[in-house]
This record gives structure tokens, C-alpha cells and sequence, in this order.
């Protein structure tokens, strides 16, 4: 592991594939903890959105990097107490964001080197005290290689599909359980499998299998995770 400067906040990476539970654990964690929150993800759904909304072809890596240059993205708190908001380009994309779609654009953007190096700078920017949880994929290997905790979360691709199903469904949308395993494990196969920053564990993560696992318990071992020995 690189020696984190002694000067720099502290930072808990928390990556891991689609639906293994990084956002809910990630947030509960960070409001545990006082710290502030990156939710990595959102950053390559903005991308793809504002791509998307610019007619752009999401295969034609120069039209994209440069979108990513110029997007602007920004995290709002929720008047209301509810979701944090992210606003791109001035439009609050909130809600077309969580979408299996967005979701795939994002995957596929994501693997474009110069997308990556360009939202490099700003992911590091959310390193402040008192201390950063950082959500995404490659938090732990590339972001915050020098981060003093990582954790890597996983659970069976069958159990993921059933909670993104659960979760489909609670918000009233209509998607069958075999297509959201099938785009899951699409999503998971791409995102492990590119050349820049893949889906990985860091050498140094804590591997953390959720399958079966309520998510006060997750939040908890995390949490002792961060406890002097
Ligand atoms: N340990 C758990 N047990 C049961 N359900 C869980 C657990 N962790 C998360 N969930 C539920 O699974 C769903 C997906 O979780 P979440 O959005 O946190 O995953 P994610 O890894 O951030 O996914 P993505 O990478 O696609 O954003 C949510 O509805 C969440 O409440
Ligand atoms: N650090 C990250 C975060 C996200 N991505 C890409 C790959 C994911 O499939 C997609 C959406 O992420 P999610 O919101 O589901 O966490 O974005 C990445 O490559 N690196």
C-alpha cells in the first residue's frame, strides 16, 4: 500500500460490482462517521446522460472525453431529506440517472481512458477533513491507491438481480428478474473486464461478501473495520 501523506484526510474506499450494495452501505457509513461522501458512479452516469443528450455516438472516444471535460456536475442536498440530487448541466438528472440504461451507458463511457483521466482531478477533490467514503470501482487500485481502508463488497449475481428487482418494483417500474441478471452480469463482465482502472479488488481491500448479510450488520463490520485495534 502507498503511505497516505499525514497531512491528507482520511479516506474509506468501498468498491465493488452493480448492486453489491456500495451506495447503501457507503452513505450509511459516511453519516456514521461525519464524513463526506463520493458516490463515484453518479460522475460516469452524468457523463453518459450529458453524451446522450448531445446526440453523441457513445463509441466515438473523442466526442465523449471531451463531454466529460466540459459536463458540469453537481451533488445538492435534498430539501426534503431524501436523496442527495445530481444536477447536470443545470438539469436535475436525479431520477434518469438510477436507471438501468444510465447504468449501461455509464459502463460503457467508462472505459475510455480519457473519459477516466478527466474526472480524475475531481474525485480527488473530495478528499476533505474530516474524512471521505469513496464509492465506485476503482476508489481502492486507482483514486485513492493510498487510502488508509478499503473494503470490497460482493454478493452472488442472483442476489444482486433479486435486490435491484425489489428495489425496481418498489418505485412502481415493471423489469423481469432474468433480464436484470443478464444486465447485471453484462455490466460486471465489461466493467472487469477493461484495460483502464477494471473492476477490482485492491490488493489491501477487505473482502466483504453481502449475500445473505442485512445491512446493519455490512454497516457494522465496516464500521469496526475503522476501530483502532
Ligand atoms: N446487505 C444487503 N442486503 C439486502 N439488500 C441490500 C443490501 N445492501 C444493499 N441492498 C439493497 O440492494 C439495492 C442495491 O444497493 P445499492 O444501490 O447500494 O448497490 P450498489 O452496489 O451501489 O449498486 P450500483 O453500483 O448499481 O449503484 C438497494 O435496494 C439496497 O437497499
Ligand atoms: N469508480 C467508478 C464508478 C463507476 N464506474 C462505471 C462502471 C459502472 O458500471 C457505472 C455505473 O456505476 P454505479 O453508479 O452503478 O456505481 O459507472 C466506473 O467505471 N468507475
Amino acid at each position: 500500500m502507498t503511505p497516505a501523506s499525514p497531512l491528507a484526510a482520511p479516506v474509506l474506499t468501498i468498491d465493488g460490482p452493480s448492486g453489491s450494495g456500495k451506495g447503501t452501505i457507503s452513505r450509511l457509513v459516511a453519516d456514521a462517521l461525519g464524513w463526506h461522501l463520493l458516490d463515484s458512479g453518479a460522475l460516469y452516469r452524468a457523463v453518459g446522460y450529458a453524451a446522450g443528450m448531445a446526440g453523441l455516438d457513445l463509441s466515438d472516444t473523442e466526442a465523449v472525453t471531451r463531454c466529460a471535460q466540459i459536463t458540469k456536475i453537481a451533488f445538492r442536498d435534498p430539501k426534503d431529506g431524501g436523496e442527495t440530487r445530481v444536477v447536470v448541466n443545470g438539469h436535475d438528472a436525479t431520477d434518469e440517472l438510477r436507471t438501468e440504461t444510465a447504468g449501461a451507458a455509464a459502463s460503457a463511457i467508462a472505459a475510455i481512458p480519457g473519459v477516466r483521466a478527466a474526472l480524475f482531478e475531481r474525485q480527488r477533490g473530495f478528499r476533505k477533513a474530516p474524512g471521505l467514503v469513496a464509492d465506485g470501482r476503482d476508489m481502492g487500485t486507482v483514486i485513492f491507491p493510498d487510502a488508509p481502508h478499503k473494503v470490497f463488497l460482493t454478493a452472488s449475481a442472483a442476489e444482486r438481480a433479486r435486490r435491484r428487482h425489489k428495489q425496481l418494483k418498489e418505485k412502481g417500474l415493471n423489469v423481469t428478474l432474468a433480464s436484470l441478471l443478464h444486465e447485471i452480469e453484462a455490466r460486471d463482465a465489461r466493467d472487469a473486464a477493461r484495460v483502464v482502472a477494471p473492476l477490482k479488488p485492491a490488493p489491501d481491500a477487505v473482502l466483504i461478501d453481502t449475500t445473505g448479510i442485512p445491512v446493519g450488520a455490512v454497516v457494522a463490520r465496516v464500521l469496526d473495520l475503522l476501530r483502532p485495534a
